[in-house]
């Protein structure tokens, strides 16, 4: 069944759920044995719907024992809810992820039950979750073959990333990867002319807010340069966004992710953000969430509004495609951009659109999440920015041209850059589906001393079509890898001989780029276009000061977490997450020159 079709799925499910059994009931009861229930009749249908289910999940379970023996492996720790179905855990986890710290809900269940490995069972349908980096580097890399991302995933994001890489399996993801990988070959990554002319643009504007004495959301204008800087790069056009209407401080609203603005570009990036939220509110249901979205698809108006923006841009490289044949020009694929590559290797319009979509989002919002918390950092700590920048004025100096091998040298901005990854992986969390045929997942890490004391070290089971949620973020905060200052900013840990011996040795500590054959594409394209930005930042301003007052209402972290232990106890803004990490209300902050 097409991914799309998310209710005749629901409906099939009915069926199966409801249906089956009542007709079953119904030819036993009536024609077999000639029963009349009278008054009976809808309770005796509901108490043989639930016996039904009730010895499906037996069998179930039964059978997944037997797999288990043969596989010589053991079952996942569950959880044991109050109410049926662990209805009370997902009503508590609903509730946290409106208030709560990123990733607190998890971490709480990991430590309620010691473990870094745990199935959420939440109405009867397994589904595991994980901190633990030995399984997330089955997951991504070594058992990569076992997992897909499998069709529940592909159901949720269909109608905003179709076809598009981030939504493929199998073949297509292998069309998409061979054609996408020279686009990040060395020489055309190092060629920093497009981050110079929107860096520039970007610093103009930072000039003109700061000399009005305004703050200003840096989120929002860095989404802005990733996203102009990568349409350049991707298919040859600005999409020009830095020119657009800024969101003003102490008058905007808040955005689906962070502010918004009164505009075409802001009807744009509203769209493209509430469409990341629709996916991750289904994902927040599980399994039913089409019940929620009977009468409408919630994300068709915002993915039609993003596609009514690259449509356009897709039937002009296909024309220009055609019109070169006519002509009878072939230009070697060095000269052609991405969408022109695109265009040659497809004439479908929706395989275009979605993969240049993937792109766009891939690059836009996983940069401007680094480059956010770069900058939140350098303005709680002002040592670091300090020493920041006179790294990047001893190797680069004030102005002039900068080299790829300048930016090698920048060990400090590395490792700042990575501290900040670790701290806030610009994606969270990632999911993944069992393929039918189940496997094992290799023995816990030693995180919790119950993992260690375990004498039982056989794999777990991990059942056919399961879905997995890893979550890098809890892992790369996790006491027991990084040392009990975990929690702690601190970007010396990456310039310690021990210290960077012991991640060598266990790379799957620190996966912000993921793992295995699905890691990133863009990484080194990030580091580049990052590292460019903040040198060119530093040598025209020092002081970064973040600016409370004016974030939108609500935006600011609830009193609460102050009780909670962790870097959440001192956060100062509110960090969320849909599809990618954010700062809820934007980044408000005043960036100035103070030293002369
Ligand atoms: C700090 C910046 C970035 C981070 C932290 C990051 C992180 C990630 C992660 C975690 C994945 C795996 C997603 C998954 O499996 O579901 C991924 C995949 C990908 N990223 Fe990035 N990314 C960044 C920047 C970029 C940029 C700038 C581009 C391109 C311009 C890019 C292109 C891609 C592509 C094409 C994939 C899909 C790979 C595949 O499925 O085979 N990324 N990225």
């Amino acid at each position: 069944m097409h991914p799309s079709n998310f209710r005749l799925r629901l409906l099939l499910d009915f069926l199966r759920i409801l249906v089956l059994p009542s007709a079953v009931f119904h030819l036993v009861s009536t024609r077999l044995y000639k029963i009349h229930l009278g008054l009976l009749t809808i309770p005796a249908y509901i108490g043989f719907i639930i016996c039904w289910s009730i010895c499906k999940s037996l069998l179930t379970r039964a059978l997944h024992h037997t797999e288990r023996s043969r596989l010589g492996a053991k079952e996942i720790p569950c959880i044991r809810g109050a109410w049926p179905g662990n209805i009370d855990v997902l009503l508590k986890m609903l509730r946290a992820f409106k208030t709560s710290y990123i990733g607190d809900v998890y971490l709480q269940l990991f430590e309620e039950y010691q473990c870094t490995t745990l199935n959420t069972r939440i109405l009867w349908t397994d589904h595991i979750i994980t901190m633990d980096q030995e399984h997330i580097k089955f997951v991504l890399a070594t058992g990569f073959e076992h997992f897909w991302r499998g069709r529940r995933q592909k159901e949720r994001m269909e109608r905003f990333l179709g076809k598009g890489i981030f939504n493929r399996d199998d073949e297509m993801w292998r069309m998409h990867r061979g054609n996408t990988r020279p686009f990040f070959a060395r020489e055309r990554i190092s060629d920093f002319d497009i981050f110079e002319r929107y860096t520039a643009r970007t610093l103009n504007t930072i000039s003109a807010v700061q000399s009005s004495g305004q703050a200003l959301d840096v989120q929002d204008l860095f989404s802005r340069f990733a996203l102009d800087a990568a349409s350049e790069f991707l298919f040859g056009k600005n999409l020009d966004t830095l020119s657009a209407t800024l969101p003003v401080a102490g008058q905007t609203k808040m955005g689906p992710k962070g502010s918004a603005t009164d505009d075409p570009w802001g009807s744009f990036a509203s769209a493209f953000e509430m469409a990341q939220q629709v996916i991750t509110t289904r994902s927040r249901y599980g399994y039913f969430w089409p019940i929620f979205e009977l009468f409408g698809d919630k994300n068709a108006p915002h993915a039609d509004a993003v596609h009514r923006y690259l449509d356009p841009l897709v039937k002009t490289a296909l024309e220009e495609k055609e019109r070169m044949a006519k002509a009878g020009v072939c230009s070697p694929v060095a000269d052609k951009n991405f969408l022109q590559h695109l265009a040659e290797s497809t004439d479908d319009p929706i395989i275009i659109r979605d993969q240049l979509l993937s792109l766009l989002l891939a690059s836009r919002d996983t940069t401007a999440c680094l480059l956010t918390f770069v900058t939140y950092f350098m303005a709680i700590y002002p040592e670091v920015t300090k020493k920041l920048r006179a790294e990047v004025l001893e190797h680069c100096g004030s102005a002039g041209s900068i080299t790829y091998e300048q930016l090698r040298n920048l060990k400090y901005m590395r490792a700042v850059i990575n501290e900040t990854l670790r701290l806030y992986p610009p994606v969270p969390l990632n999911v993944r589906e069992c393929r039918p045929s189940g496997c094992t997942l290799p023995p816990s890490d030693p995180t919790f001393s119950s993992n260690m004391m375990e004498s039982d070290i056989r794999p777990l089971h991990m059942p056919g079509s399961t879905v997995i949620t890893i979550l890098p973020m809890l892992t790369q905060r996790n006491p027991e890898l990084w040392g009990s200052d975990a929690d702690v900013f601190d970007p010396e840990r990456w310039m310690d001989k021990e210290r960077i011996a012991r991640f060598v040795s266990n790379p799957a500590m620190f996966t912000p780029f993921s793992a295995g054959p699905r890691i990133c594409l863009g990484q080194n394209y990030a580091y580049n276009e990052a590292s460019f930005f903040l040198v060119r930042l530093l040598q025209q301003f020092d002081t970064f000061s973040l600016a409370p007052e004016v974030q939108p209402s609500g935006s600011l972290p609830p009193h609460e977490w102050k009780q909670r232990k962790g870097r959440q106890a001192e956060e100062r803004i509110w960090p969320s997450a849909a599809l990618t990490l954010f700062v809820k209300g934007g980044l408000w902050a005043r960036i100035a020159k103070e030293s002369h």
